[in-house]
This record gives C-alpha cells, structure tokens and sequence, in this order.
C-alpha cells in the first residue's frame, strides 16, 4: 500500500552519472532510465569493450549525440577506477550519480567472484567519498536477494551479495552521511532476465550437478526484465534515504525495513 508522498531527494535533470557492468542488462536499463529522466550524461563503463560500444550507439540512437559515452573500466583494478572518475570528473565538473553495478557469477572462480563483487563495489564506494563528497551525491549498489536468502547452491555469490548490502548500510549510516552529505543505497534484485545466466555449468561451478540445478531454478524464476530494475533504481536515486536497502522482484519495488535483532532472538541462557 502506498503510503504518504515521499520527499525528492534529488533532481535528477543535469546530472552526470557513472555504471559499472553497464554495458549489458541491469546496468543499461539503468542507464536507459536514468537518461529518460533527463540527466545530462551517463557513462556507462564495463570489461569488454564490444559490448560498451554496443550500449552507446543504442543509447544514443534513442537520446541523442553526447548523452551516453563508454569507458573502458575493470572493477578488479583500483588504479583504472580511479582514472575514470578522475577523468570524469574533471571533464564534467563533477560526478553525482555511481552505480556500482558489476557483477559476475562464477563459483568455480569465487576469489574473482568476490574480487568484482564486493571489491569492485568497495573500490567504488571509497572513490566515492573521496570523489564525490559534499555535493550530494547518491551511490547505488547492486546486491541481490540472494543476500537475504542465500541461495543454496551459490555458496560465494550469495555470500557476496550480503557483503555487498552490509558494506553499503555501513556507509549509508546517518553519522557518516552528516560527515560527506553521500547517500549510499542497495538495489536488490531478484530473478532477472539478463545475460547473468548464459553459462555452463562446468565452467561456473565447482559442483557440475549443483551448477545444473541452480541454472535450471534461476532460469524458470526469471519473471522480469532488466527495465523493472532500471525503474525501481530511478525512484531509489529520487527518494532514497542514505541506507535504505530496496528490491526489485517480480516487477515490483519493495522497500525493504530491517527489524530490529532483539526482536527475532530467544534467550536461552545468561552467561
Ligand atoms: N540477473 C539477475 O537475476 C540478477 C542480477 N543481479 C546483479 O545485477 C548486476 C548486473 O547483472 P546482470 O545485468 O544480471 O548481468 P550482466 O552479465 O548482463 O551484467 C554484468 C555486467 O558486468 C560486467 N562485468 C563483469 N565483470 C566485470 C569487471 N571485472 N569489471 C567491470 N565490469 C564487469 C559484464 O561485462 C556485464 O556487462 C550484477 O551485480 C548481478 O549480480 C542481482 C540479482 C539478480
Ligand atoms: C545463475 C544465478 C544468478 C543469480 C542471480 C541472483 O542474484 C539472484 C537470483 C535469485 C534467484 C534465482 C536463483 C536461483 C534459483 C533458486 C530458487 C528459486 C526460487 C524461486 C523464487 O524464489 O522465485
């Protein structure tokens, strides 16, 4: 239910925004709908360069010249990170938006796995602050509901997608938000249809059989396209306080409220 108008945050016209993985899926839905609200560029960035070129001449063909640029950007490199935004920033004047989007499954690799998943967000966080403070800026972070209900046969995934929610609650907290007025925010979506699953099960997991079984649960759940989460991102960016954790499941948005811990633990004994 709907309740009383929120309050906008951000005015999103004439802002600059950098994706990573923003080249395919969630990332360019989210540049799609961030470049229908008006923004004044989006750069979009990712690993495979292909696919970035791709993304602009769509981008472009639907917004027009100079609303969409690609840069080259592994998250798993701090050093190529912090170029771009340096670069960015300094052709534009500044970064408002970052949506630290990259993300891989692989649990046959999961030490790169949570090197681009939760160190690439974490790279990005901290560029972040060091980047973007004082002018209001918004970082979004693309966790899962995997990070709530962790999904049996993606042990590091889902792992990664809780440190992913945990590492953005931290920054979004109130006391440090009065220090650098950033607000950091989660995006959890669920089952996506997206590229995420164009994979083998030999080559993502160590566990063929569990590889086929995750594949085959994840690909009939898939019950939404990636433009929903662009959407949902879009309001999230407009309305969401520094820390709030939000999902994007079955084409809807849900804001999610966190209870407090004493109120689902029982006592058993005092020590
Ligand atoms: N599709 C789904 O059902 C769900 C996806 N997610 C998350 O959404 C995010 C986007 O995934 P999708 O759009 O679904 O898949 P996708 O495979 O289309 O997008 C991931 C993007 O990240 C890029 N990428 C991979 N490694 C990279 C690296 N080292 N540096 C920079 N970019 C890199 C890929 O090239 C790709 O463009 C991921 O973080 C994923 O975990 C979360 C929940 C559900
Ligand atoms: C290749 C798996 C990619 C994981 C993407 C992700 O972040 C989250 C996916 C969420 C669910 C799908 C994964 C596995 C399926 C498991 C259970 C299906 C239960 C059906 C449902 O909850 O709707």
């Amino acid at each position: 239910m709907a309740s009383a108008a929120p309050i906008q945050l951000m005015e999103l016209k004439g802002k600059v925004a950098l994706i990573t993985g923003g080249a395919t899926g969630i990332g360019l839905a989210m540049a799609d709908s961030l470049l229908a609200e008006g923004l004044k560029k989006v750069y979009i960035s990712g690993n495979i360069d292909k696919d970035g070129e791709e993304a602009v001449r769509e981008m472009t063909k639907k917004y027009g010249e100079g609303r969409c640029s690609f840069k080259h950007l592994d998250v798993t490199s701090l050093q190529q990170f912090e170029e771009v935004v340096k670069e960015i920033v300094s052709t534009e004047g500044g970064l408002d938006i970052l949506l630290n989007n990259a993300g891989i499954v692989n649990e046959r690799k999961w030490e790169l796995q949570t090197d681009v998943n939760i160190n690439g967000t974490m790279r990005g966080c901290l560029l972040a602050l060091k980047y973007m403070a004082n002018r209001g800026a918004c970082i979004v972070n693309t966790s899962s509901i995997a990070c709530f209900d962790p999904v049996p046969y993606l042990p590091g995934y889902s792992a990664s997608k809780s440190a992913i929610t945990g590492l953005s609650r931290a920054f979004g907290d109130p006391l440090l938000f009065k220090e650098h007025n950033i607000r950091f925010l989660v995006v959890a979506p669920g089952a996506t249809k997206t590229g995420i699953g164009n994979i083998t099960p030999a080559s993502y997991h160590y566990n063929e059989e569990w590889g086929r079984i995750n594949l085959e649960q994840f690909y009939s759940a898939q019950d939404q396209g990636p433009e929903a989460v662009g959407k949902g991102t879009v309001y999230i960016i407009k309305y969401g306080s520094s820390g709030s954790v939000w999902v994007v499941e079955h084409n809807q948005l849900l804001r999610v409220t966190q209870p407090k811990r004493e109120s689902y633990q029982t006592k058993i004994m005092d020590l």
